[in-house]
């Protein structure tokens, strides 16, 4: 099969509907991510919850704990890159990772500029707060967007707020005349063309998932009520008090959102999520990375 093609990319994305994608520092965690029914796992040095606790550089995992994470496991396996890493990108695609994240969450490489995407055979994701930079992110080749959130806080007020930002934008969009979009287009920052896609296909034209401080099974729920297409967790897992439990529950709750009776059931018995941060004490926003 061609490798690398835009359709093949985008498919790929695309089959991970539905589901959760955890993030993961070690076999032992991919193991549990992948028997709790994960449908990939994100491989990187230390959960978002960490890295903002710790502070300092975060960078690309070591290369032997990302191998580690790939012999361990039979899902797909991606892993982080900094924003405008183009070399930890080809080192990753050179292992033969399946998904490059190039995320706001590890201290970003350049200031100004994002990665190439299409120079690239592996897919991307990249992160997003509204629809005009999920656009530029696809314009420069991503093939999956995930809402950024505010990661590592176990607040999930930053992820509804951007999901709901790109939803209505995508709803304002479809109730435009055409003649309108290039004006909006120049406002947002976004290939027209993409606009009129969007236009035309009533979403975005890649798959769309929320990330950035799912907690809980109902906070993972109420991201698919509000549009997603599945979920990212990392801290909210393991960070919690028991990885195992809540990796499962969160599972059944994106898979089950819109059954309540099945959402009470998964949600009882979960153990203690981890502990919570308000989003007016932080000092760092990991959101405000890329543009
Ligand atoms: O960047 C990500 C998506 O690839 C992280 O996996 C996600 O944002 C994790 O956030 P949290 O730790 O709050 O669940």
């Amino acid at each position: 099969m061609e490798k690398g093609t835009w359709e093949i990319k985008k498919g790929f994305a695309e089959m991970f509907k539905g589901g959760v994608i955890m993030d993961v520092t070690t076999a032992e965690q991919a193991r549990i991510a992948e028997q709790a029914g994960a449908v990939a796992v994100m491989a990187l040095e230390r959960v978002p919850a960490d890295i903002r606790k710790a502070g300092g550089v975060a960078r690309m995992a070591k290369i032997s704990k990302i191998k580690e994470i790939m012999e361990a496991v039979s899902i797909p396996v991606m892993a982080k890159v900094r924003i405008g890493h183009i070399v930890e990108a080809r080192i990753l695609e050179a292992m033969g990772v399946d998904f490059i994240d190039e995320s706001e969450v590890l201290t970003p490489a350049d200031d100004k500029y994002h990665i190439d995407k299409h120079n690239f055979s592996v897919p991307f994701v990249c992160g997003a707060r509204n629809l005009g930079e999920a656009l530029r992110r696809i314009a420069e080749g991503a093939a999956m967007i995930r809402t950024k959130g505010e990661a590592g806080t176990g607040n999930i007020v930053e992820a509804v707020k951007h999901m709901r930002t790109v939803m209505s934008e995508i709803r304002r969009v479809q109730g435009m005349p055409f003649e309108e979009l290039a004006t909006y287009a120049k406002e947002i920052q976004a290939p027209v063309e993409l606009l009129q896609k969007i236009k035309e296909l009533g979403r975005l034209p890649v798959v769309n998932f929320a990330a950035g401080g799912v907690a809980t099974p109902a906070d993972a729920a109420l991201m698919m009520e509000l549009g997603a297409d599945g979920v990212f967790v990392g801290s909210g897992i393991f960070k919690s008090k028991d990885p195992e439990k809540m990796a499962r529950s969160i599972v059944m709750a994106v898979t089950y959102w819109s059954d309540p009776e099945m959402l009470l059931k998964v949600s009882e018995d979960i153990g203690e999520p981890m502990d919570g941060l308000e989003i007016e004490t932080l000092e760092v926003k990991l959101q405000e990375r890329g543009w």
